[in-house]
């Protein structure tokens, strides 16, 4: 495919350092909001008076034991429904402002050259190569979140780290592009974990961690469902106007709504009561158990449940389980039934307890944060360096080789290429060790998105039109099916510099496989995307935007084939997933691997596919990669009893 006609363009190629990333936030006053008053049993969101009122300006705390001064809540541009009727530009409320006004403008366009291709960390030439010494600490390879998180949290603790991404810039699936005046997100927009509250809102963390802050616009809802039967619900903010509107189309089901729901509660208090960090790492991993007992136990107890059986116990309305099977392939791209427990409730509960919240500027910027907060750490990273290579001495993993013929060595290698990348390719001729070889028994890789991101006439929108949907029309059977089910997102609608004016950003995606996309010459792999994309367009017009073709002033559509080019990800998959019904997420490997040296992070790693289970997953990795190179504390008899102990519990998955 030409490059430049691509969804991933080749970027501006010259070097040039960030001169300045100031994703800075203007703190204003902070400001808890009326308290949940919906009854949920024993288990409500645990710390109420955290909770804040969804758009008011927020000023985040000290967080734990990161220096985090937080992020900045921005008004919406319209407090119900985010899009303004009108002229939605010049009368959007921008933090208050008139988004059209000269101190916004300002603003916005620092923000937006957060994103600009010329203020890329490019570094090229030989800088860092070190043959045969320990020079780094660790090499990272790939720079997607979960391996910057990793990275940035390791430079954070005092190592040097050298991150190597094959692509111009940060972010993998995280990323953005422009066009013609667009920013678009590479991937979704909806941000979990991204909230100034509580221990799981890892992006914050990980972004404070490296002295990062970022403003953020919340989304009142998470996403609109529009399913079969005309089954119409909205995924509020506030929990209580969740539960009602969904009980008002359940109302015998009631009691399993709020049981089911208050389960989820129950483990996410959990999960949001502990310091997160490497489960593999027993002095942390045995504290937290002294600490937190009961925690603890729930998640041991959670840990090899799926959300489908438990949504059984409480409900028995097919629709409802059906809706509850949608929720979950939000998060999994799988049914209920085969969605680990944990996760499906980390999602569940932090839209309403930290909330969906979408950075200014785009997705994007928080990549290009890490990045630079990277290097102001003294770490670095270096962009169009193809790892083709980890080198293996006396069995453990020692350097790197890039196509180009350089070699970096460090006393730790980090992929965060995803497992069978890593040890399909990376490691070719290794023998695959044990773990992997059980790893890919129980999971296969899930399929890829083809995926659409257009510019629209405004116009085309209703004026009460959410940031995020999800449409499947007549039949709940095509839910997991190939082009099935439509994800749709419309950032403009949170904001609106991400597009020109009178403009609106449609970017809609749908599961596809690589095997519908290879082996047929250009120009009918070309008339294939313009077919299947006018098919799904034709969908959306049907269901949500009559006049929509018309409105079309730019399209762009991108393969599996192009997420493989531009991601690096084997068949552009989205991330593993179950090959049988799962014993929740007991079978998913942590971050250590069968070779010594050699650690793995990214979705290929517990706890799974999202852009906030890979950031726990880099978390987790800098810690035991941090207790390995003796940055923190360590015990090696404890570590042997407790590695084998999980790898024996992996093989009962
Ligand atoms: N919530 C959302 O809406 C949303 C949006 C985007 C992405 N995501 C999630 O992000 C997850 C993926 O994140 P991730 O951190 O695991 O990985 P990633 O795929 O996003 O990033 C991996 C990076 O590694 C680079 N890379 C791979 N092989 C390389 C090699 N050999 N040499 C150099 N660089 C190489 C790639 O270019 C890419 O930048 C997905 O599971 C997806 O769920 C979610
Ligand atoms: C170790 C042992 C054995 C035991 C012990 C016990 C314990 C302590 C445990 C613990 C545990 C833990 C801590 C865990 C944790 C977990 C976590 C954090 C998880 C998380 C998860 C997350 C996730 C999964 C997420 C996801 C997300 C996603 C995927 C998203 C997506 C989105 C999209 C696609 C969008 C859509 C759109 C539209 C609709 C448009």
């Amino acid at each position: 495919m030409n490059k430049n006609t691509s969804q991933f363009p080749a970027l501006s190629h010259h070097a040039h350092k960030v001169q300045s990333l100031n994703l800075n936030c203007r703190l204003c006053d902070l400001k808890t909001g009326d308290s949940n008053t919906m009854q949920l049993g024993s288990s409500k969101p645990r710390c109420k008076n955290q909770r804040v009122s969804s758009f008011e300006h927020v000023k985040t705390k000290a967080c734990n034991d990161y220096n985090l001064s937080g992020l900045k809540l921005l008004k919406p541009r319209n407090e119900k429904s985010g899009l303004l009727s009108g002229n939605p530009l010049k009368a959007s409320i921008f933090n208050g402002r008139k988004l059209g006004s000269k101190r916004n403008k300002e603003y916005l366009l620092k923000v937006k050259s957060v994103l600009s291709a010329d203020n890329l960390v490019e570094l090229e030439g030989n800088g860092g190569v070190n043959k045969g010494g320990n020079y780094y600490d660790a090499i990272v390879i790939g720079s997607g979140i979960g391996g910057l998180v990793a990275a940035t949290q390791l430079a954070a603790k005092g190592a040097r780290v050298l991150v190597l991404e094959k692509y111009v810039i940060p972010g993998g699936s995280s990323g953005y592009y422009e066009r013609d005046g667009y920013t678009f997100d590479v991937g979704s927009s909806v941000m979990f974990g991204f909230s100034d509250k509580g221990n799981l809102n890892l992006i914050t963390q990980a972004l404070a961690a490296v002295g990062c802050e970022m403003e953020v616009i919340p989304d009142p809802t998470t996403v609109h469902f529009h399913l079969p039967s005309d089954l119409s619900v909205r995924v509020h903010r506030e929990y209580s106007d969740f539960i009602a509107e969904l009980t008002s189309k359940f109302p015998h089901e009631k009691e399993g709504i709020l049981s089911f729901y208050g389960e989820c509660w129950k483990i996410f208090n959990a999960l949001n009561s502990l310091e997160l960090k490497s489960l593999e790492e027993p002095i942390y991993l045995f504290g937290q158990f002294f600490q937190k007992p009961l925690e603890c136990l729930t998640l041991a107890y959670y840990l090899p449940q799926n959300a489908g059986d438990i949504a059984r116990k409480y409900i028995k309305d097919p629709q409802l389980l059906s809706f509850i099977d949608a929720e979950c392939f939000i998060v999994s791209t799988v049914n209920a039934l085969q969605t680990p427990m944990i996760n499906a409730s980390m999602v569940l509960c932090d839209r309403h307890f930290g909330g969906i919240n979408y950075p200014v500027g785009g997705v994007g910027g928080i990549a290009k944060s890490l990045a630079r907060g990277l290097g102001d750490k003294g770490s670095e990273i270096l962009y169009k360096a193809n790892v083709t290579k980890v080198i293996i001495e006396h069995g453990k993993a020692v350097g790197v080789r890039l196509s180009d013929g350089r070699e970096f060595f460090a006393k730790t290698i980090i992929s965060n290429a995803t497992r069978w990348d890593t040890f399909g390719k990376l490691l070719k001729g290794e023998k695959l060790p044990k773990e992997e070889e059980n790893f890919q028994k129980v999971y296969v890789k899930a399929p890829s998105f083809l995926s659409i991101h257009m510019g629209v006439k405004a116009e085309v929108l209703p004026p009460d039109t959410d940031c995020h949907h999800f449409v499947l029309e007549d039949d709940w059977k095509r839910l997991e099916e190939p082009y099935g089910s439509i994800f749709l997102s419309i950032p403009t609608v949170l904001d609106s510099s991400l597009a020109p004016e009178g403009r609106h950003i449609l970017h809609i995606f749908t599961t596809s496989s690589i095997e519908d996309w290879e082996g047929m010459p250009q120009k009918d792999y070309d008339a294939k995307k313009e077919l299947v994309a006018d098919e799904i367009i034709s969908r959306l017009e049907k269901k949500l935007f009559p006049g929509l073709k018309q409105s079309i002033v730019f399209k762009e559509v991108g393969t599996p084939k192009t997420h493989r080019r531009y991601l690096a990800r084997d068949k552009g998959t989205y991330g593993p997933m179950p090959r049988r019904t799962p014993k929740g997420l007991l079978g998913m490997p942590f971050n250590t691997t069968g070779i010594d040296g050699l650690y793995c992070v990214g979705d290929s790693c517990f706890p799974g596919q999202g852009v906030i289970a890979v950031a726990f997953s880099g978390v987790m990795c800098a810690h035991r990669v941090a207790a390995d190179i003796g940055l923190e504390k360590k015990s090696p008899v404890l570590d042997t009893a407790l590695l084998r102990l999980l790898g024996w519990l992996r093989t009962l998955a």
